[in-house]
């Protein structure tokens, strides 16, 4: 339809351009005409049929003869449809117009047809530029306003993630204000949140490590003090605070081993109250603990720091004595024992008076094992009670 009305605009235009072309050419027409200047007919005819709108030229006389004919076109090639104007051809003599005869220019329905053609063409070569125009200026909006942000977002978001450095924000260049930057300001407030979680975390979790930590070294200096309290229970005497019987036996056996590798002379000394029963029945239980306290804590007085003390019975005690010969040994035994009869333990207005036997025995060559010296003593010990106590036998 569009191009039915284009066509018919284009005919009328082109039919409009005859009629002028007509309005031009007729006077320098009839003028050879009237002259009958052939050559000036043939030029100016052949002038008219090379303009791209007309297809064919006819000059007739008055009587309707063709005097001049010319088309653009061969004859076995003529145009589908053809379309003419035709105008009279005039010369004034004397004041009088004389018919000289008429003209006539012919177009055809292929130059209106060329030049619809040539109208869309135009139109649709605009239209692709236009289109182009705004496909560019999409294009580089596109990549100036989303596509490049998002690039640049992208990239920042990578090195956020992969930074160790938990303050770092997104900060895009170029940035308008749309959609973009709330998402870059979103981000940025969720990096935050995420900052100061991390730092609340951190903190919690270092104080629970501190909590940890202390219950940690409160509980090892418990296990510490309570270790050392089983050590204590294990190895030493609750009522005296000396060495119990296993312990003082593997020790002294020990200690002899080392004597007799070194060759140096070693005693042992066993102890035993006398009459402790006597104490006992006399003061009580209670009096008769804070004689045995009294009697360790007394000769302990006069004991070396290299000599072995232990409780091995319930009045009875041992003394191991390193680099100690045999006369040394009854000595130090004669000694505690003056000690210990002459001393007087007040308790709860009780004044308690107690002695003790001995026997003393050293280490022979032969000697390896410590029961051996202790059976020894303990005979001494028996000769000690024997012989009346409060006596050292050696
Ligand atoms: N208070 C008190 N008495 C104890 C302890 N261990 C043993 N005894 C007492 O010591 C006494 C030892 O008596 P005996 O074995 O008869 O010897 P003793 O009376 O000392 O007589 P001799 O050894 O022959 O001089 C007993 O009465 C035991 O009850 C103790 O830890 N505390």
């Amino acid at each position: 339809m569009q191009f039915f009305s284009e066509y018919v605009k284009t005919q009328d235009s082109i039919l409009n351009e005859l009629k002028q072309l007509e309005e031009t050419v007729r006077e320098p027409i009839s003028t050879s005409l009237w002259q009958y200047n052939e050559n000036q007919l043939n030029v100016l005819i052949a002038g008219l049929v090379k303009m791209p709108i007309i297809e064919g030229v006819e000059v007739f006389d008055k009587d309707a003869q063709a005097m001049f004919s010319k088309k653009s076109y061969n004859s076995g090639s003529a145009p589908l449809s053809l379309f003419d104007t035709t105008s009279d051809l005039n010369w004034t003599l004397n004041g009088e117009s004389v018919f000289l005869g008429t003209l006539v220019l012919y177009s055809s329905s292929e130059v209106v047809l060329d030049r619809v053609l040539f109208g869309f063409t135009l139109i649709a070569i605009t239209a692709i530029i236009k289109l182009s125009i705004l496909f560019w200026l999409f294009v580089w909006a596109f990549d100036r306003y989303l596509a490049s942000p998002l690039k640049e977002l992208m990239t920042q978001v990578n090195e956020v993630q992969m930074s160790p450095n938990m303050s770092k924000r997104i900060n895009l260049s170029n940035i308008e204000n749309n959609e973009i930057s709330q998402l870059q300001e979103h981000m940025n407030t969720m990096l935050s949140t995420l900052e100061m979680d991390r730092e609340q975390l951190l903190e919690n979790e270092q104080a629970k490590r501190n909590w940890l930590e202390d219950a940690v070294a409160k509980r090892t200096e418990d296990l510490q003090v309570l270790n050392k309290k089983l050590e204590e229970l294990a190895t030493r005497d609750s009522l005296t605070g000396i060495l119990n019987r296993g312990s003082f036996f593997e020790m002294a056996q020990h200690l002899l081993i080392l004597s007799q590798r070194q060759k140096s002379p070693a005693s042992f000394l066993l102890i035993d109250l006398d009459n402790f029963k006597r104490v006992n029945d006399t003061y009580g239980h209670f009096v008769g603990d804070k004689v045995l306290i009294h009697f360790t804590q007394t000769i302990q007085k006069s004991l070396r720091k290299s000599d072995l003390i232990g409780r091995v019975g319930g009045e009875e005690f041992a003394i191991f004595l390193p680099d100690t010969g045999n006369d040394d040994a009854f000595q130090l035994a004669e000694k505690l024992r003056k000690i210990i009869s002459h001393s007087v333990l007040e308790v709860d207005g009780n004044v308690v008076a107690y002695t003790v036997s001995l026997g003393v025995e050293s280490s022979e060559p032969k000697d390896h094992l410590i029961d051996e010296l202790f059976k020894r003593a303990d005979l001494k010990l028996y000769g000690a009670k024997d012989k009346g106590r409060d006596r050292v036998e050696k």
